[in-house]
């Protein structure tokens, strides 16, 4: 992955047509589990495992006749989730940045977060095989671990050693520390345990 910068919401708005723009989301439920019936597991997050073998997060490019971010977004968790990603419609409000990237194409990646109820999430997961990319673009939904298991690797850090397209790691760590569904100090510790850190 090549180097990206931050941006807001208008700034990313104004670069010019030569931009395409991608709209993903992090979906997030509290989990009062424990693993082992000891370990907190904190929040379920979702994110999918993708036809390149990468992680990556529900979302996709935006056409022109979207209309709207937000509009290109909810029409590709439907095609990535199934029709039961219908109600969830992601709204600017969840708006959590952007991030832009020129290699090799120009693309802004729009990342939003929304949290649901366990309930929620559980339905989203138990249909996601029902939609129309399951088995071809998507090939499942994974919950992140937000642990850190004893031997200060297991968990978070070994999940974050994983490949993920695009800016999709850095995404993730920014929503797991502005939505504080992991301690920002754990989070920096479990980044830098990982091996895959900048
Ligand atoms: O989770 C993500 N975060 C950031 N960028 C992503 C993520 N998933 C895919 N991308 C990038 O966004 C663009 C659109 O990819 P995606 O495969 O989601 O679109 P599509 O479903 O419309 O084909 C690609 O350039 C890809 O590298």
């Amino acid at each position: 992955m090549g180097e990206s910068r931050l941006l807001s919401r208008a700034e990313a708005l104004e670069l010019g047509p030569g931009w395409r723009h991608a709209c993903h989301a992090l979906l997030c439920a509290p989990c009062p589990g424990r693993l082992f019936g000891r370990v907190p597991l904190r929040h379920a997050v979702l994110m999918q495992m993708r036809f390149d073998g990468r992680l990556g997060f529900p979302g996709g490019f935006v056409d022109p006749q979207d209309g709207s971010l937000e509009a290109g977004l909810n029409r590709e968790l439907r095609e990535e989730l199934g029709p039961g990603a219908a109600p969830l419609s992601l709204a600017e409000g969840d708006y959590l940045g952007a991030r832009c990237e020129e290699t090799p194409q120009r693309l802004v990646a729009h990342f939003y977060a929304k949290r649901l109820s366990l309930e929620q999430l559980r339905a989203l997961e138990a249909g996601a095989t029902k939609a129309k990319d399951h088995g071809l673009e998507v090939l499942g939904l994974v919950r992140v671990p937000l642990y850190t298991l004893r031997d200060g690797a297991g968990g978070l850090p070994t999940f974050l050693s994983n490949s993920f397209v695009g800016c999709a790691r850095e995404q993730l760590l920014q929503a797991l520390g502005a939505l504080g569904l992991v301690p920002e100090a754990e989070l920096r510790r479990a980044d830098a345990a990982s091996g895959n850190g900048p």
